[in-house]
């Protein structure tokens, strides 16, 4: 029997594929899994037991990858799974800062009651007149799967749109228009866009990276969108910019104490992927991930181990070792093997950064002892039989 907890509300559509093999439980102390979504798990003491942490969701920032890794915990996020719950926001975000549709809609309210409401809203209206984005500059920083659906959605409502992604994967080229200006740097998306709009994830090279340097290269009432994270943004800067003019709007997804409630800021608490779909799609994904791990070994869309697949368990165990990548690891494991006589029927390794993996299926059915013995070899953090 497996546990699982849950950080976080997560969609009944992907819950409900944990077979009877599974039960919730509220401790992490007794979980083989976690899943969550933006819980932070910074000050968090990882139990010995906990062997996957599945965020429903992109973002991996709430979570600390490496010491995960450390302790060989594979993290699993769910890529792509909520990118058209974004999108769809990014584009309201974007009509909503053009027109001053929540500014008309606040004035109707103000007015309710009022006999004579519709003669005065036609006179009063043009205080509310906005611009179309047809024929307007879009520029996308980051062409993943949320930059692509949102560039390729711009194109279809007449904008010119140009995207930037100097690490760009084959799948997102394939999905991308190829109407859209592929840009080779920042500057140019700076100079030429009147909406930029970022769909970075908060790294070390992209936190901070909207300073005043960057702001002062963006043209006069430029509109800026921020779906990504707020850490991308330098908030002062920003602030100074706003007051100025010179960012004619700032559209966000991530509420702060300092722009809440703030002149030309429209600010969402974290919609982006608060629809059904996304999140039952997310829910779905996680759930796929932890069972194929805790099952079968296999590991699918982790952010901290190499993805390796060997298929379905056979009858016999499977070992899976979570190891560092330094030499000699397969040569100590099959040594190991041989001493005690079993043979290997099938084996993997995988490696990504300072972690790897390694799967292996024996001809043995008795797996006894081994674990442990694995367990002692230097640079090894987990070793599970699946039986
Ligand atoms: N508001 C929300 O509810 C919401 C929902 C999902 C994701 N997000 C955020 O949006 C981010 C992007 O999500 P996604 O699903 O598109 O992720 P993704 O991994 O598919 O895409 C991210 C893209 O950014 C690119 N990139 C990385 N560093 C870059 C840099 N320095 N300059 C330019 N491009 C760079 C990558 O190459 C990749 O193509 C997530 O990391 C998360 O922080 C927010
Ligand atoms: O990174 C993400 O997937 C988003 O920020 C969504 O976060 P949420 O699952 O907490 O809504």
């Amino acid at each position: 029997m497996y546990q699982y907890q849950c950080l976080n509300a997560i969609s009944e559509a992907g819950l409900s594929l944990f077979s009877e093999d599974y039960q919730r439980t509220e401790e992490m102390a007794g979980a083989d899994a976690v899943l969550l979504r933006s819980a932070s798990l910074h000050e968090t003491v990882f139990p010995e037991k906990l062997k996957a942490i599945a965020r429903a969701g992109a973002g991996v920032n709430n979570i600390p990858l490496e010491d995960c890794a450390e302790k060989g915990i594979v993290v699993f996020n769910t890529p792509g799974a909520n990118a058209n719950g974004v999108k769809e926001l990014v584009i309201a975000g974007m009509l909503l800062a053009s027109r001053d549709i929540i500014g008309g809609i606040e004035w109707v309210k103000a007015h309710a009651g009022e006999e004579n409401i519709a003669k005065t809203a036609e006179k009063q209206k043009k205080m509310f007149a906005g611009q179309e984005i047809e024929g307007k500059k879009l520029g996308v920083i980051g062409l993943g799967a949320i930059g692509v659906l949102v560039a390729n959605a711009a194109l279809h409502l007449g904008m010119e749109v140009y995207g930037y992604d100097p690490y760009m994967s084959v799948d997102s080229a394939w999905n991308l228009s190829r109407h859209i200006h592929h840009v080779k740097n920042l500057e140019t998306i700076y100079q030429e866009c009147d909406y930029i709009t970022l769909h970075v994830p908060a790294l070390d090279d992209t936190k901070g990276m909207i300073d005043r340097e960057a702001a002062g290269q963006m043209k006069d009432g430029v509109i800026l969108l921020n779906f990504a994270r707020d850490l991308l943004v330098k908030e002062e800067d920003l602030i100074e910019a706003l007051e100025t003019g010179h960012i004619r709007k700032y559209v966000t997804d991530f509420p702060t104490a300092g722009l809440a409630g703030r002149d030309h800021v429209i600010v969402i608490p974290h919609l982006g992927a608060s629809t059904e779909e996304s999140e039952d799609n997310c829910a779905r994904m996680a759930v796929r991930e932890i069972r194929e791990y805790l099952e079968n070994g296999n590991i699918m869309n982790s952010v901290n181990f190499p993805n390796c697949d060997m298929g379905k368990k056979g009858k016999n165990p499977r070992i899976t070792v979570l190891h560092h990548n330094v030499p000699n690891m397969i040569g100590q494991f099959t040594a190991l093997l041989a001493k005690r006589g079993i043979n290997i029927a099938d084996l993997t390794n995988k490696s990504r950064g300072r972690f790897a993996y390694t799967m292996i299926d024996i001809e043995d059915t008795d797996s006894s002892g081994i674990a442990e013995e694995l367990s002692k070899i230097e640079n090894v953090l987990k070793v599970r039989i699946i039986l």
